[in-house]
């Protein structure tokens, strides 16, 4: 596809005084948003993430069994969405995971700097969904996005939405902290949606600057753009440095306010956090409780 010319149809996005008074206009929402009902909502849209590089088969089996496991210890609290790990254990997760519909998404594609070759990303993608992921996250190529090589970066995911076929989610992180200026995040929101994206996703979690408000307004309005102008209902993930109850309610309420309530379910909208789930718990408990 030719994705420099497609992007004309979709403007610019908001400028980013406007994203700032809209992130200041949902910030009293999301304080009245800081209660069980939302933390409980929030926490089906948890993908549960370990990506260590101290990860291991056994420690990757433990932490799926906890999820797994999970519903029979908290009746009342949705289950995690999915758990998010390295391709080589997807496999291990696979066996602890029997009837449950908690879903595997494993991250590839070079993760999660992207640096490698589409071959390279191609394989690892098959491999991936071969040993039983449902879902994949992959970051795009930041840098020749960044040097306006907008065909490549589309043509690349294309492939691999190819790569997976349509049962698969393809989940598209555009490493939003390092795009930064709102128009770059927008720009690649369309590309990423265009080439096939099931769901946009902020970060990898692993730079500097991670999910932020701002980020999640502006590809949130992309989201309802393309709605709009493809009648395609594409997913938004929030990841990276999201541990608080009072995170989760802030992207909650973005969410909410920007795509409305069709978009708070886990086919439409996720936290990617590892260190989000015992912070939500206890705050549903009302004491601290250390589960995961
Ligand atoms: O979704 C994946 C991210 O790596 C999660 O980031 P985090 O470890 O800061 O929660």
């Amino acid at each position: 596809m030719e994705y420099s010319n497609n992007l004309k149809k979709f403007g610019a996005g908001l400028p980013a005084g406007q994203v700032d008074k809209i992130v200041a206009g949902i910030r009293p929402l999301a304080e009245k948003n800081r209660n069980t009902e939302v933390y409980k909502r929030c926490f089906g849209f948890i993908d549960l993430t370990s990506l260590n590089s101290t990860d291991s088969h056994e420690r990757i089996e433990r932490f799926v069994t906890k999820a797994v496991e999970f519903p029979n210890r908290f009746s009342g609290i949705p289950g995690v969405a999915s758990v998010c790990i390295y391709p080589a254990f997807v496999e291990t997760a696979g066996l602890v995971i029997s009837d449950s519909k908690m879903t595997i998404t494993s991250v590839t594609g070079g993760f999660p700097a992207s640096q490698t070759y589409l071959e390279v990303k191609m394989l690892e993608t098959a491999m991936a969904v071969e040993n039983g992921a449902d879902e994949i996250d992959v970051v795009i190529s930041i840098g020749e996005f960044l040097n306006g090589e907008y065909d490549l970066m589309g043509n690349e995911i294309e492939t691999l939405r190819k790569e997976i076929g349509d049962e698969i989610t393809l989940k598209v992180i555009l490493e939003s902290g390092i795009l930064a200026e709102p128009e770059l995040i927008h720009r690649a929101a369309v590309i990423a949606m265009l080439a096939g994206a099931d769901f946009i996703k902020t970060s990898t979690g692993k730079a500097s600057v991670a999910a932020t408000p701002e980020a999640a307004v502006v590809m949130c309005e992309a989201i309802r753009l393309f709605a709009a102008q493809t009648g395609r209902k594409v997913g938004f993930k929030a990841a990276g440095g999201i541990s608080t109850p009072e995170d989760a309610a802030l992207y909650y309420t973005i969410v909410q306010e920007i795509l409305g309530e069709e978009w708070l379910t886990p086919e439409r909208f996720r936290i990617g956090a590892s260190s989000l789930a015992n912070n939500l718990l206890s705050a549903i408990e009302g004491n601290p409780v250390h589960y995961f």
